[in-house]
């Protein structure tokens, strides 16, 4: 089969590309830092700056131009988020290659079951990287600041392409699908591009301000954060994963390297609020962003108490759209404020409540489904039609238009001026003995329980017809633990007898995913109820 010795495609300077957004603000400061991350030797901090990511890209990009991929070849990288990992990022969009990132702790099998979904042509590992195994079809290399160092070439392949358009797929994210298959949701550049320039107009980072970002690479938050901050001109900052275990060295690896903005889903918090109070106070952060479920009240009060001055963002999307709405949360939080809101979408989306047979659902206080429309949107589920027609469906106020807009799968309800407050997925929406049940309702009441500092309730299906309520509590630290006769005692007094959870555990602390959200499949399984 002759290889098509052509010069692989490039996205040309006029194109909308993902490469374009983010290197064309930091053009101007060639010598700002762009990436800053734990030095080499494990102590102190390594700088790249602009020019050097760009040098770094072109040489990125010119090694992978010679392995004869063509436009639209899947790349899969397995690293953290670090200069070199940000560079092969952009030296992907500048070729073209859509890039499937995945953890350094992603299970082996669950690697090669998205190897064998995306089917991609090559596997990049740091040269540190500790991975064997990966199938032999599959061309794999390892990278380091000085370039790619080819272990198996890809196999050899004709050269469709000749342009790489803004419909092209920039990266594919594998999210654990709920069948246990992992649904690959496929992000175009033009999606990217719409998406960031919206937010670059919201104003919220400036060229000086340096954003930690604690999310795996493979968690599409992490993007959201390299492109918030290189496309402001800012720097991002790698916050290493052991470094966010443990809340002092997360806390000094923010200060040695001047954060300003810190971005991580709620359970970051968790072990800081407990453990690290005034340090936390000390870094005078100036924004927080948080995403991917409920910040507990108790624990947003704690820290706002802590740090007064810092903005916190609620961001609220998912992988489909990239982020969607980014509301500020009320400093400080009013002592009635039963949930926080989800507010509007960015400029440029639109959100709307639907009932299940798609009828708009507009009157305060009931709840619908939301839907999104806008450019930001996913272009569907990787080899997928059937999971992709579900979720990317007609307009529903306007069938007959074409548009398409897709259906979170998320239940909310709108305050007077159509602000949206979040209830919870739609497949969480729970009835017990006929009664609908809000998690969140039942979590708040632990959360008022003197000394509880965090809550989870679900419920698990029981043994008889009805699913059986359950919950989990972490008390403060130094704070001993209730007798659940009492935690039930406290939920009964304000709740309906069938929102007191029928099995209370307390734990020393929440277990959490990958991704660092709460990991109620753990949870359910600590349970006793017969499931
Ligand atoms: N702020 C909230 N309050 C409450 N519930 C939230 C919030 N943000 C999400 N969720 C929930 O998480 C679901 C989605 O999960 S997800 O697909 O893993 N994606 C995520 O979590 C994060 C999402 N990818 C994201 C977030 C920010 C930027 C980018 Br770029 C991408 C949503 O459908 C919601 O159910």
């Amino acid at each position: 089969m002759s290889v098509n010795k052509k010069r692989p495609a490039r996205v040309r300077n006029t194109v909308d590309n993902l490469y374009r957004h983010l290197m064309e603000a930091g053009a101007a400061t060639p010598g700002k830092p762009a990436v800053i991350e734990l030095a080499d030797s494990g102590d102190g901090v390594a700088t790249t700056s602009y020019g050097q990511l760009r040098e770094r890209v072109e040489t990125y990009a010119d090694e992978l131009g010679d392995l004869g991929l063509d436009v639209g070849d899947r790349v899969v990288l397995e690293s953290d988020t670090s200069a070199s990992a940000i560079a092969l990022y952009l030296a992907c969009c500048l070729l073209g290659l859509p890039f499937v990132p995945v953890s350094p702790e992603t299970p082996t099998k669950r690697l090669l079951s998205i190897i064998d979904s995306a089917r991609p042509a090559l596997y990049l590992q740091t040269v540190h990287g500790v991975r064997d195994g990966i199938p032999p079809e599959v061309g794999t290399a390892r990278f380091g600041p000085d370039g790619l160092t080819v272990g198996r070439a890809p196999q050899p392949r004709i050269r469709h392409r000749r342009e790489v358009v803004p419909t092209d797929p920039a990266y594919i994210i594998f999210t654990s699908g709920t069948t246990g298959r992992p649904k690959g949701v496929v992000m175009s550049h033009r999606a990217n591009t719409a998406f960031f320039r919206a937010v670059r107009g919201l104003g919220l980072l400036t060229p000086d301000d340096r954003v930690a970002t604690t999310s795996p690479l493979q968690f599409d938050f992490s993007l959201l954060d390299i492109g918030m901050a290189l496309g402001a001109g800012a720097t991002v900052v790698a916050v290493p994963r052991d470094r966010l275990r443990w809340p002092r060295r997360f806390l000094g690896f923010l200060r040695d390297a001047g954060a300003t903005h810190v971005h991580g889903v709620p359970s970051i918090w968790r072990p800081v609020l407990r453990t690290e109070p005034d340090a936390l106070a000390e870094l005078r952060l100036r924004g927080v962003l948080f995403c991917g479920e409920e910040f507990p009240l108790g624990e947003l009060r704690r820290f706002q108490e802590l740090s007064p001055s810092t903005r916190i963002i609620n961001c609220y999307g998912a992988t489909e759209s990239m982020a969607c709405s980014f509301t500020d949360v009320p400093a400080p939080l009013p002592e009635d404020l039963e949930r926080l809101s989800i507010g509007f979408a960015h400029p440029g989306a639109e959100m709307m409540l639907a009932d299940e047979r798609g009828r708009p659902v507009t009157r305060p206080g009931d709840v619908g489904e939301i839907y999104l429309r806008g450019p930001s949107l996913f272009s569907g589920y990787w080899n997928d039609p059937e999971a992709t027609r579900a979720a990317l469906v007609p307009d529903p106020l306007n069938p007959a238009s074409g548009q398409i807009v897709f259906r979170t799968g998320d239940l909310a309800h709108q305050g007077p001026d159509g602000e949206m407050y979040f209830r919870s997925r739609a497949d969480s929406q729970v009835q017990i003995r006929g009664n609908r049940v809000e998690l969140a309702e039942v979590q708040r009441r632990l959360m008022d329980f003197p000394g509880v500092a965090a809550a989870v309730a679900m419920v698990v299906p029981g043994s008889g017809s009805d699913p059986v309520l359950c919950a989990f509590a972490v008390m403060e630290r130094g704070v001993p633990e209730p007798g659940r006769r009492e935690l039930r005692a406290h939920c009964a007094e304000a709740l309906p007898d069938y929102m007191v959870p029928q099995e209370l555990h307390v734990l020393e602390e929440l277990p959490v995913t990958e991704n660092g959200k709460v990991d109620r499949a753990v949870l359910a399984a600590r349970l006793t109820t017969p499931t």
